[in-house]
């Protein structure tokens, strides 16, 4: 099998039957599944804002990317799904600030519904 899961103890566990990240070796690239604004200290969606659960997503999405070495700057596509386009400009605000130019790819749609009732949820590809 060409899959290796990575396990990402500092991250909130995965909430469903998937790995918190998978590893394609042949094409040495990194899949990242969607992270949802949960607080791996409670298990349980953080209070705030939008903008505050983009951050604690982000703070979940370094955690994977650190458990299979890479980081941030290894980011080449990204996902974000929202509930709702009136936050897009709050999520892009905390976004411009986790990532530097030039910036990866990225697609973002508003879908009817996120796991836990998240308004934010963030799934990213690396090298
Ligand atoms: C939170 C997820 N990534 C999921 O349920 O697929």
């Amino acid at each position: 099998m060409g899959r290796t899961a990575i396990s990402a103890p500092e991250a909130p566990q995965p909430i469903g039957p998937y790995s918190p990240a998978v590893r394609d070796k042949g094409a040495g690239l990194l899949f990242v599944s969607g992270q949802t604004p949960i607080d791996p200290a409670t298990g349980e969606l953080v209070d705030g804002d939008v903008g505050t659960q983009t951050q604690r997503v982000f703070a979940n999405l370094k955690h994977v990317l650190g458990a299979a070495g890479c980081t941030l700057a290894d980011v080449i596509k990204v996902n974000v799904y929202l509930i709702s386009m009136a936050d897009f400009a709050a999520v892009n605000e905390v976004y411009a600030t986790v990532f530097e130019a030039p910036y990866p790819a990225r697609t973002t749609v508003a879908v009817a519904e996120l796991p836990l009732g998240a308004r934010v949820e963030i799934e990213l590809v690396a090298r």
